[in-house]
């Protein structure tokens, strides 16, 4: 049995874990890593990476066989095995960034095993007991199935599963439609599958309304079957069909079944009790700073820490820990996080959405609203769908929401202005390159002001009088 004496001893190598051990090896300390399943974790293997690729490869079908602009539309051969290939492909080219070489270049100690706690300030893994100054809960998360009658009869399949499929699903029914339902969605149906998806309340609830609009209406107007508000009550297996009834006595038979109905954080197994860390449905129960509030060796951070699964977070995670643990400076988490959802047309949001903002500011909220059909780049491009919705209080921005094609490349001025606080005026008077979409963040931040320049008599007289003197 091995006896391991650490600085920080981090369990589970995905975005969060990744990120702690490689910022603390580099900057001294000593470091344990331990990781029960793929280096990489969710986002590499199961989640961003797979998911983005096969996205992309759908994106390239849809191209095809949409046409437009002079292009004759044509029906593309969506060879599946090859899909796979490259979203594997895509897979394997990030691997070594994540790999248990490289970080063991960087000094980390890597242990491969699934890591419990046996006390407040060890942790056992296969025969090794390792000690450590500091313990980091990179866990991440875990599908949740939801416990329908019959669920057990028939093959589930989840992210851990989706990207292993080697035949394109005849008929994908998927339960959910957050981003990861409403993503996978739009992919399959863009590669040749039939899809509908069964939402039991409504589709990306947590962002604006208006957004939301635009999105379900680019996935319906491709085919995809959307029942919102629906629950299925039975599921049955046909022998390599499944049957599912609904609610309003509606029957679905699909050929496959994928759950996307949400993540709980994978806590099992951890012997949370044995170290005195409390968690709840949400994650580890953490402070402001990360730290667990029953034992002070202990931070969590990504999905584990209960404040929202996104692979960004994780990495602002990873670097609230590390100014805390080696550098003994104060941190905390990150309020502000950016959000997108990658569908075609992709929806982006930071900061507060307009009934968040509505709610804190009421009559001093303004509300900026830049259409692209105003953008000549995306005229030009005849894709003139979407808009730049910015939540503005006292000339400054509190909240912004893009929908259309690259909204999430186009989020980070937005991101960066609400982070900094920077006033609407400085990105009116931005010099952007012409003609980029990104123009309409400018349009959308000088209609703040085009009130009070251009509809304003005091503002008139007084050119007309500089006028009388100017030679
Ligand atoms: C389909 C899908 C698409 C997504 N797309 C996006 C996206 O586009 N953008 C985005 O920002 N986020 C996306 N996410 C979310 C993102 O993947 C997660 O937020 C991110 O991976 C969280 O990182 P993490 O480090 O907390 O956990 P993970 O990356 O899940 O890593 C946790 C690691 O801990 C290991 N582990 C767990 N328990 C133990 C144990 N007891 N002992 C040892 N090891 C253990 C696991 O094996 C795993 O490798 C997506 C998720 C899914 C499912
Ligand atoms: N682009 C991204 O950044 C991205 C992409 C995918 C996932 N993620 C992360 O992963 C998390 C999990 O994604 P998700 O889409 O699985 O979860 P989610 O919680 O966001 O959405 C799950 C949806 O399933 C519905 N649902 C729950 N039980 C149901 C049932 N029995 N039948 C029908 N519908 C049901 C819910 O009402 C909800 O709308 C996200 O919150 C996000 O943080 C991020």
């Amino acid at each position: 049995m091995g006896r391991l004496k650490t600085d920080i001893c981090i369990i589970g190598a995905g975005a969060g874990g990744l990120s702690v051990a490689a910022g603390a090896a580099q900057m001294g300390a000593r470091v344990v890593l331990i990781e029960g399943g793929e280096m990489g974790g969710d986002c590499l293997n199961h989640g961003c990476i797979p998911s983005k690729a096969l996205i992309a490869a759908a994106h390239r079908a849809h191209l095809a066989r949409s046409g437009g602009l002079g292009i004759a539309p044509c029906d593309p051969v969506v060879d599946f095995p090859a899909v796979m290939a490259h979203v594997a492909a895509t897979i394997a080219t990030i691997a070594p960034h994540d790999s248990q070489q490289r970080f063991e270049g960087l000094g980390v100690t890597v242990l491969r095993g699934w890591a419990r706690f046996t006390s407040p300030q060890e942790v056992a893994v296969g025969e090794h007991r390792i000690r450590a100054r500091r313990f980091v809960i990179a866990t991440g998360s875990r599908p949740v199935v939801p416990a329908l009658p019959g669920i057990e009869t028939v093959p589930v399949l989840t992210n851990e599963t989706l990207f292993t499929l080697r035949d394109l699903p005849r008929h994908l029914m998927i339960l959910g439609a957050g981003p990861i339902g409403c993503e996978m969605a739009q992919a399959f149906r863009r590669l040749g599958s039939l899809v509908t998806v069964v939402e039991a309340k409504s589709p990306l609830s947590r962002e604006d309304p208006q957004a939301t609009a635009a999105v379900l209406a680019g996935l319906q107007a491709e085919g995809v079957d959307l029942r919102s508000g629906a629950n299925v009550v039975r599921l049955r297996d046909l022998g390599g069909q499944i049957e599912a009834v609904l609610d309003d006595g509606s029957v679905i038979v699909a050929s496959h079944l994928l759950a996307a109905t949400g993540r709980k954080p994978a806590l099992d197994g951890l012997n949370l009790p044995a170290a005195r860390i409390a968690c709840d449905y949400r994650g580890i129960r953490v402070s402001a700073n990360l730290r667990s509030a029953t034992n002070r060796r202990v931070y969590a951070v990504g999905d584990a820490a209960g404040q929202g699964q996104f692979t960004h977070l994780a990495g602002a995670h990873a670097g609230v820990v590390i100014r805390q643990a080696l550098l003994s400076l104060p941190a905390r988490a990150p309020q502000q996080v950016p959000r997108v959802t990658y569908t075609d047309p992709e929806l982006a949001q930071t900061g507060m959405t307009e009934a968040e903002a509505r709610a804190i500011y009421g009559g001093r909220l303004t509300v900026l609203t830049e259409a692209y059909a105003r953008n000549d780049r995306a005229l030009t491009e005849a894709a003139p769908q979407g808009f730049v919705k910015v939540m503005a209080v006292a000339g400054r921005p509190v909240g912004a929401t893009l929908v259309g094609p690259g909204a999430g490349d186009q989020l980070a001025l937005w991101q960066l202005a609400i982070a900094r606080r920077i006033k609407l005026s400085a990105i009116a008077g931005l010099v952007l390159p012409y003609p980029t979409r990104a123009e309409t963040a400018k349009r959308a931040a000088g209609a703040y002001f085009s009130a009070k320049l251009f509809d304003n008599p005091a503002l008139k007289r007084m050119v007309r009088l500089v006028q009388r003197f100017v030679p």
